[in-house]
């Protein structure tokens, strides 16, 4: 069991190296997008399903709340915490529609849409990237495999950031550190390195 352990360690460590030579330009292409949204007044949606849903919550709370150092909190949404909206969307509507029809009614010009899935392949982000279009949003994906459906989405605006694995946890295991760089990233922007 421990070779297992060491295993996952070990390709762990190598998909963060290598996504360590590929992203760094595109992590800073989309904090870049978030941080001139933020400026004009903007703010930032995020979504995903299972651990993506937890990913696009980790990052909104980090920008709410904080992520490192004292500063004023930052507007930010996850799209995938009121289960009664949510519910309600799926019983009335469709499953796919759980964070478009949130964006239509939240969504303006000049906001960012955080768009996570391992896949690229999720019918809901899918459809919320549409509906981001449709309000003239910046999108920042995080994907992984061959960025799905997503990637074919994206627009020359949009910033997708594709982590170079197969492996569902491992592709997770990096949008994490992809969340972390993207909160510093900001925070400096806006408030000065430290
Ligand atoms: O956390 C995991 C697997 O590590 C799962 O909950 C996983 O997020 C779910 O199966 C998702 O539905 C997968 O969706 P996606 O990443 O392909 O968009
Ligand atoms: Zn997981």
């Amino acid at each position: 069991m421990q070779d297992r352990i060491i295993s996952h360690f070990g390709t762990s460590i190598e998909t963060k190296a290598l996504s360590a030579e590929q992203l760094p330009p595109l992590i800073e292409r989309g904090a870049q997008a978030m941080v001139t949204s933020l400026l004009n007044g903007g703010k930032i949606l995020s979504c995903g399903n299972g651990g993506s849903a937890g990913d696009a919550q980790h990052f909104s709370s980090e920008l709410l709340n904080r992520f490192e150092r004292e500063r004023p909190g930052l507007p930010a949404i996850a799209l995938t915490t009121d289960a009664s909206t949510i519910t309600s969307i799926a019983n009335d509507y469709a499953y796919n529609e759980v964070f478009s029809k949130q964006i239509r009614a939240l969504g303006n010009r000049g906001d960012v849409l955080l768009a996570i899935s391992t896949s690229g392949n999720s019918a809901n982000v899918v459809q919320a990237i549409q509906a981001a279009h449709e309000r003239e949003m910046v999108v920042v994906a995080l994907t992984g495999k061959d960025g799905g459906n997503m990637a074919s989405l994206l627009t020359l605006d949009d910033v997708e950031i594709r982590v170079p694995s197969t492996v569902t946890a491992r592709i997770q295991e990096v949008h994490l550190l992809v969340i972390h760089c993207l909160c510093d990233l900001i925070d400096c922007s806006l408030f000065g390195e430290e």
